[in-house]
């Protein structure tokens, strides 16, 4: 094989490599080949049309796949079976994308499936996600299935046309970065603290449209699910690409689910995915080192993800036209501790936050605790799956005893498409990936946090550590 006598190449260069139909000129991007499309409702109802006014076939319905999850609603059908979509628009969504996989052959996850959940959450739960594999949805954090050592990327919906009629994409190959986190996570931090922390230090464009791989002792320690919520957030460095290379954690946590290979297929599908790791002297055209030893729960402050600061902190005095105006929409106050920052609501979910370690943490520290009065507290696991996990755990008993409540699987509240929103003013503390102005709705201010931080922020109905109810946890 070339990969094993040329010379040495990073992970994202023996990805690349391996989907090349036909190879980038001056003029030209390079064709690649996709071995997963993921389509959601909000991004193929038009290329599906420009399909069908073309009178094109999907051409590989066995390598697209379908969930709903950004506009249906988290909360139960009525009496009469009847779903509460929050608008026409978002039940239309959701009967186009239905009509549309029925017409071509493509599986979809529908409402009622127990398979159906979050994008982001499903392909790998259902094993869809491998490693080497090339992954597209018409959805930036598609780079989350990179944790399973996958190029996986965000397309665009004229993109999701060419892939539904091609199987192709149009790709420049972009710029590497290799994110090293040096050392050790401290006792209460996780994967959302370090994401946060890489993205504060080199910036919301700090990625640049390049393929981070995300590297380090830290890193080899998550769990999968860490890995997912730490590649996830990539696209908020301004990354397009995010991985991990795959490893025994992903192996174990692969192995047996719906579409993994089996058997005989799945030794060589080993043999195979072992060779997807960066050779030794492999070149990047950005190094960077994240000191991992050092970081703290997370939380941001401003109206973009970079705007993060250890919890612990205070506010810190806005400089640019940019921060001022990031800080008036806020309402911080320079030099006042976060913990002085009163919270309203808070939203536990999305595909960066909403599998089932996710609600385990959460749970952690609000089993036997109350939410504080006043504050509206709401679990919405990521897919079906999920949610049933977490039941068999109790995990929702330990929420709704507390007063939280425990919603039906979805984006929800990450971007609010399906009616579940704060109000105007209000300060939410959520476990999304985006803190811009108006996403969870108009007039809402977010902070972004890890489960832990909003579950002990919700108790404590101010911003809150939650290094105390850890600990406090741990020991006991
Ligand atoms: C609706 C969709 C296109 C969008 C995305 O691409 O990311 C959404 O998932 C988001 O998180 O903002
Ligand atoms: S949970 Fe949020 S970030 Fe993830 S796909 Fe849905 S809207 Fe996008």
């Amino acid at each position: 094989m070339s990969e094993l006598s040329s010379s040495p190449k990073s992970l994202f260069d023996k990805l690349w490599e391996r989907h090349v139909v036909v190879e980038e000129t001056v003029e030209a991007p390079a064709v690649l080949y996709i071995d997963l499309h993921l389509i959601h409702e909000v991004t193929s109802p038009q290329a599906f049309s420009v399909l069908d006014g073309r009178g094109l076939k999907v051409r590989r319905p066995d390598k697209t796949f379908g969930t709903l999850d950004h506009s249906t609603p988290t909360l139960p059908a009525n009496a009469k079976g009847e779903l509460p979509y929050a608008t026409p628009e978002a039940k239309t969504q959701v009967d186009t994308l239905i009509r549309n996989c029925e017409k071509h052959g493509v599986e979809l996850l529908n409402m009622g499936d127990p398979r159906r959940g979050i994008v982001h959450v499903i392909g790998p739960e259902l094993g869809l996600t491998q490693p080497g594999k090339t992954i597209v949805c018409g959805d930036s954090h598609t780079s989350t299935h990179g944790a399973f050592g996958a190029l996986a990327f965000g397309i665009g919906t004229t993109e999701v046309g060419h892939v539904l009629a091609t199987q192709c994409v149009l790709q420049r190959k972009p710029k590497s970065i290799r994110v090293n986190f040096d050392g050790a996570l401290p006792e209460g931090v996780g994967a959302k603290d370090m994401a946060l922390a890489m993205i504060a230090q080199i910036g919301a464009d700090g990625g640049q449209g390049c393929a981070i791989e995300f590297a380090g002792e830290a890193v080899r320690d998550l769990s999968m699910d860490g890995r997912m919520t730490l590649c996830n957030m990539s696209i908020e460095a301004g990354a397009r690409f995010g991985m991990v290379a795959p490893d025994q954690t992903t192996f174990e946590w692969l192995h047996g689910r719906d579409y993994t290979p089996k058997g005989l297929a799945w030794n060589e599908a080993l043999a195979d995915w072992m060779e997807l790791k960066t050779d030794l002297g492999a070149s990047f055209d950005w190094e960077v080192h994240v000191d991992a030893a050092n970081i703290r729960p997370m939380i941001t402050f401003g109206v973009s993800p970079d705007a993060a600061a250890p919890v612990d902190d205070m506010a810190p005095t806005p400089q640019t036209d940019a921060e001022h105006h990031a800080a008036d929409y806020m309402q911080f106050t320079a030099g006042k501790p976060f913990s002085d920052v009163a919270v309203n609501r808070v939203f536990i979910g999305s595909c960066t936050n909403s599998r089932l370690s996710d609600l385990r943490e959460a749970a952690l520290v609000m089993r036997g605790r109350k939410v504080k009065p006043g504050v509206i507290a709401l679990v919405v696991p990521g897919s079906e799956a999920v949610k049933r996990a977490a039941e068999a755990e109790k995990l929702h008993e330990v929420f709704l005893a507390a007063g939280a409540e425990w919603r039906e699987p979805g984006c929800s509240m990450c971007i609010a498409m399906n009616g579940d929103s704060g109000k105007p003013g209000e300060l939410v503390v959520s476990t999304s990936n985006r803190n811009f102005i108006g996403r969870q709705g108009k007039g809402v201010r977010t902070v972004l946090a890890s489960p832990a931080t909003a579950a002990a922020s919700a108790i404590e109905g101010h911003i809150a550590d939650p290094r105390p109810y850890l600990f406090a946890r741990e020991s006991a």
